[in-house]
């Protein structure tokens, strides 16, 4: 590993097993944050007959070591094709990982996508950088051509070449503009405004939800449920947020109108995860 002037290989491991412990806790606090419409949560399963909060735990921990090693190697490093390939091995290593500690069952795919990319994106600046730069970062990564990856199916590209809709893959290309411009600026927003720790990520999660294009929510109830999804993510904003009675009954009413779509927003949850790795590890 060549280093810049000033950083020891201490350096590059410390940060690392720093980046990938914060992943983990970020995808953990995301599974528990409670009540989340649709989604696994501290009450339940949600819409999922496959996935516990149980689950979601034991699949977070199995994924620091993948997180870990994605910032090792791509640390100080610049996006080219090398690095490339390099996180997508890493990453598809990530699911089968996951899908071992899950016995099969798929509950972080998309998450490894974004956080992986982000991991790998603070460690290419080498130090503490802005939530701008590191999703610069991620995106160029993001752009770049795998040709190591399998040419399979997912539920994900169906949904976006059924619906002309972009999905996780543009999300990452185009520097998470969900949680750039919607949810980062949220969550500092209703902290400022008072509201509690859990209230403004769920706000945050919120403000993903009214624009979103959720392959997760449109696989299982098309554009009607994905349209549903972003009405009442607005209601919730409009009537307040989570901090205020309104808001929080507006919420309880979404959560029902998923349920009863079979519609869960995984999409939105995990750019929530991406957004509190971003709040943790970037200065403000
Ligand atoms: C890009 C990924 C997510 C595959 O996406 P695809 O759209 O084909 O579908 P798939 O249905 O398998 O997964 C989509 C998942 O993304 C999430 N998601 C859904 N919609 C969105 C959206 N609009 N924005 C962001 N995330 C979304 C959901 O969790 C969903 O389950 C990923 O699995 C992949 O290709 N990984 C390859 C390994 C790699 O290169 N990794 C590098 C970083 S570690
Ligand atoms: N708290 C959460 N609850 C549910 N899904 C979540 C949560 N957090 C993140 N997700 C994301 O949602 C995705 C799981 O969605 P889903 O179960 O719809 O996928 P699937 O296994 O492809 O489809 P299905 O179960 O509908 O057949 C994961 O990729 C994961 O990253």
């Amino acid at each position: 590993m060549r280093l810049q002037p000033g950083f020891s290989a201490t350096d590059a491991e410390q940060y690392a097993e720093r980046l990938a412990r914060v992943a983990t806790d970020c995808l953990i606090a995301e599974a528990r944050l409670s009540p989340k419409p649709g989604l696994v949560d501290a009450r339940g399963n949600g819409a999922h007959q496959d996935l516990s909060l149980a689950l979601m735990e034991r699949s977070a921990h199995s994924l620091t070591p993948t997180f870990c090693q994605l910032a090792l190697h791509s640390w100080q490093r610049r996006a080219d094709i090398a690095l490339r390939q390099q996180v997508g091995k890493l990453g598809r290593e990530g699911e089968a990982s996951m899908m071992a500690a899950t016995n099969g069952v798929n509950t972080h795919r998309g998450a490894i996508w974004a956080l992986g990319l982000l991991v790998s994106a603070a460690a290419m600046q080498g130090d503490s950088a802005s939530a701008v730069l590191i999703t610069d970062s991620a995106a160029r990564l993001a752009q770049l051509p795998d040709e190591a990856a399998p040419k399979s199916f997912s539920k994900g590209l169906r949904a976006t070449q059924r619906y002309q809709l972009p999905g996780a893959r543009e999300e990452a290309q185009q520097r998470f503009p969900h949680v750039m411009q919607l949810a980062l600026p949220q969550l500092h927003r209703s902290r400022q405004q008072g509201a509690s720790e859990a209230a403004a990520q769920l706000d945050a999660l919120m403000a993903i939800m009214t624009s979103l294009s959720d392959t997760c929510v449109l696989s299982r109830a098309g554009l009607a449920g994905l349209q549903a999804m972003q009405q009442g993510a607005k209601a919730v904003l409009i009537a307040g947020g989570c901090a205020q009675p309104a808001g929080r009954a507006a919420l309880a009413r979404l959560d029902s109108q998923m349920l009863a779509l079979n519609a869960s927003p995984g999409g939105a949850a995990d750019l929530l995860a991406a957004t509190l790795f971003l709040d943790r590890i970037t200065e403000h």
